[in-house]
């Protein structure tokens, strides 16, 4: 039997797969989307020089020859209250944090750095510590300016971007549209987490899992339930995610060769072109793709471990290309602190736990058993060992490709 290597696969998934439509959102809906266009700033921030202190607004030149200089204040100018004059030689003027420096001024002194005397002929200050030319003043532009794009496409969007996307005075963002990913678990053992299953049943794991993942990808994942191990039952689960519009089916289990796994045949008569079935990969082997009209279909094996990593390594970068997000694999190295054999044909991917080291290098311990029903282990995994096909045997303080998890 031929086994798809898994770099082909994730490719023939992504072939043909375009970004999904954009859609204008407020800022206060924006958070966790993902942009769909470059943003640039709307304005200049700050869009005059302003003071960064509360104090005083002076010439720096009226600071030097004298060792405490005394100047006369002529007016107040808190943030939003520009002052109209000019400051001449000799003159000072009450400034607070954000308020445009005036005309003729160049610097501020802190009031820490002041005595501030009230004279008949009006108020003075004597500048105790003299600053250095230019103290305390943004300059117009200084966090940005009008035109630069601080926001590109693909991004997604987290409170800093949404406080700068305010600055830049853009009250609403242009985001991709959110994939629907129908879920639908297929086993006769199986029940919802919560009810009592029969001696020979178990509980429904997989789907819990999948929906985190599509929503930690920026999904909305759609509960088609659990169905029986039975042609008609599931084709009505079928039918109900075309009509939903998902825009990718994903069936949990039924992916494999047993009497029971009818999953591709009612998908084929639903109408699904098959565009791969079977990975070299451990686990995952029975993995299949294909599409039933616009609705992308991910057909994940039913062993726990073996969806989630699954999920990982093709669903995620599915969503990532419907979202129009680069996708990457996102590989780093570690040490082994364990020995590993011999590969075979399949690209294991190791469950293993993951340190970080005194001198900062990752190191990881894979576990020994990797039953890929095993599911304790892979929530106490801090990594996935990525094992090429016939990849040879490894000794401790070899260095790995591995995956954090
Ligand atoms: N003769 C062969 N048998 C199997 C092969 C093979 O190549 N030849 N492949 C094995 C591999 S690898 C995997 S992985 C599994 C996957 O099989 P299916 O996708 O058909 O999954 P099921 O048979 O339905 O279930 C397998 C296993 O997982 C449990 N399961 C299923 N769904 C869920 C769920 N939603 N939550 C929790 N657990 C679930 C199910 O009870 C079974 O124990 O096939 C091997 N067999
Ligand atoms: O490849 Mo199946 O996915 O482990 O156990």
């Amino acid at each position: 039997m031929s086994l798809m290597p898994v770099a082909d696969a994730l490719d023939r998934l992504l072939t043909g797969v375009e970004p999904l439509a954009s859609e204008w959102v407020d800022l206060a809906h924006a958070n966790g989307r993902v942009l769909a266009q470059d943003m640039a700033a709307t304005r200049t921030q700050p869009p005059f020089a302003a003071s960064a202190m509360d104090g005083y607004a002076v010439r720096h030149a009226d600071l030097q020859g004298s060792p405490v200089p005394r100047l006369r204040v002529i007016g107040a100018a808190p943030a939003g209250h520009a002052f109209a004059g000019t400051l001449g030689p000799g003159e000072a003027l009450r400034i607070f944090t954000g308020a445009p420096l005036p005309d003729g001024a160049d610097t501020i002194v802190i009031q820490e750095d002041v005595t501030a005397l009230n004279e008949e002929d009006g108020d003075v200050i004597l500048v105790n510590e003299i600053p250095r030319a230019s103290a305390f003043v943004r300059p117009a532009g200084l966090d940005f300016k009008q035109g630069d794009v601080l926001l590109t496409a693909g991004r997604t969007l987290c409170y800093r971007d949404l406080a700068l996307a305010a600055a830049m005075n853009h009250p609403r963002l242009p985001v991709r549209r959110k994939p629907v990913v129908a879920i639908l678990a297929t086993g006769d053992e199986l029940v919802r987490p919560g009810e009592t299953p029969a001696a020979d049943q178990i509980i429904a794991s997989n789907h819990a899992g999948v929906a985190a993942l599509v929503e930690d990808c920026g999904g909305v994942p759609l509960d088609l339930g659990i169905s029986r191990d039975e042609p008609m039952e599931m084709a009505g689960h079928v039918a109900r995610a075309i009509e939903a519009k998902a825009d990718i089916l994903v069936t949990l289990g039924g992916a494999s060769v047993g009497d029971h796994d009818l999953v591709q045949k009612v998908l084929g008569d639903a109408g699904m072109d098959l565009a791969f079935w079977r990975i070299a990969m451990r686990p995952g082997k029975p993995l299949m793709a294909g599409h039933l009209g616009a609705t992308k279909v991910l057909g994940l094996p039913g062993n726990p471990v073996s969806s989630l990593v699954c999920s990982l390594l093709f669903l995620k970068p599915l969503m990532a290309r419907l979202l129009g997000q680069e996708i990457t694999a996102g590989h780093r190295t570690a040490t082994l602190t364990a020995a590993l054999p011999e590969n075979d044909r399949r690209q294991d991917y190791v469950r293993a736990t993951l340190e970080t080291a005194a001198d900062g290098s990752l190191r990881v311990t894979p576990f020994t058993r990797q039953d890929s029903s095993m599911l304790a282990l892979l929530a106490q995994s801090g990594a996935l060992v990525v094992r090429p096909p016939h990849a040879p045997a490894l000794d401790p303080g070899e260095t790995v490709p591995i995956l954090v998890l």
